[in-house]
């Protein structure tokens, strides 16, 4: 499988805080390759300077076989690369169908207004009901987003990174804050965008990461100190010493 991401010695330093020390990582093709490790550990740090939030200190990022250490945010995401934004980026008063086809309009930078022949928004509003179909929330289309549980609100800003059909998607902690249901259900989603999308997933709940990835990458201090398939991780003894401990084998196995 090809290589859609390449980290290449990347260093971010915050004064005297060595947040990335190095970090080197593959993300293949179609894969959901998750980032795990510690509090602390510089995985946030990371996906910022992935998205184009941050500039690294030294290093590369190539996505695509394309530099873009130092392209913007807009650029990355014009190019594919999408980092979907927590709560923030929805519009609580505004429907499921609405926050999806606004953000449809922001890829196409053009608006439904009255010049715009009636074929052409309907096709608009129809990709907007295929994508809450797509995150789970075909139900839901008309319900305003301030009504949605918090799983469903993370499900809608996974819509809303989708709606720029994106390349690769960065996903940092999505499952932050919730239950067991609603983590199962966004694992499913998950699941569903298998192959579709490229996905990197930082996340803290390891019976979801254990699930979905493909391959998994440790990171401390900064460091990858380990990528693996989720068997090769979950034997990895620097990996267990570090973060998941020797009881995680038999939980997660
Ligand atoms: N803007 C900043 N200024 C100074 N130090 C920072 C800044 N952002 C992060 N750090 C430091 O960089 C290190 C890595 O933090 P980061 O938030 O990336 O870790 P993390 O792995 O995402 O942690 P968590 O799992 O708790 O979210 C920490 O020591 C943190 O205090």
């Amino acid at each position: 499988m090809s290589t859609v991401l390449r980290i290449d010695n990347l260093v971010k330093r915050f004064g005297g805080v060595l947040a990335t020390d190095k970090a080197c990582l593959d993300v293949s093709e179609g894969d959901i390759h998750a980032l795990i490790g510690p509090n602390g550990a510089g995985k946030t740090t990371l996906i910022h300077q992935l998205s184009g939030a941050l500039v690294p200190t030294s290093g590369h990022i190539f996505f695509q076989g394309e530099n873009v250490t130092g392209s913007s945010i807009d650029k990355r995401a014009r190019q594919g690369l999408v980092r979907s934004y927590q709560i923030t980026s929805i519009f609580k008063p505004f429907s499921v169908h609405q926050n999806l086809t606004i953000a449809i309009q922001g890829r196409t930078r053009e608006t439904l207004g009255m010049w715009r022949r009636a074929s052409y928004v309907q096709t608009r509003l129809e990709e907007a009901e295929q994508l809450a179909i797509r995150v789970g929330l075909g139900s839901k289309l008309g319900q305003s987003a301030a009504m949605l549980s918090h799983g469903e609100q993370r499900q809608l800003e996974v819509g809303l990174a989708l709606a720029m059909r994106p390349k690769m998607l960065l996903l940092d902690e999505p499952m932050a804050g919730m239950g067991h249901e609603e983590s199962g259900q966004l694992v499913e989603l998950l699941l569903g965008l298998k192959r579709s999308v490229t996905i990197l997933l930082v996340e803290h709940d390891m019976d979801a990461v254990f699930k979905v990835a493909d391959r998994i990458s440790t990171l401390v201090f900064g460091r990858v100190i380990a990528t693996g398939t989720p068997d090769e991780i979950r034997r990895h003894p620097e990996v267990r010493k570090a973060y998941l401990g020797d009881e995680f084998e038999e939980v997660a196995a």
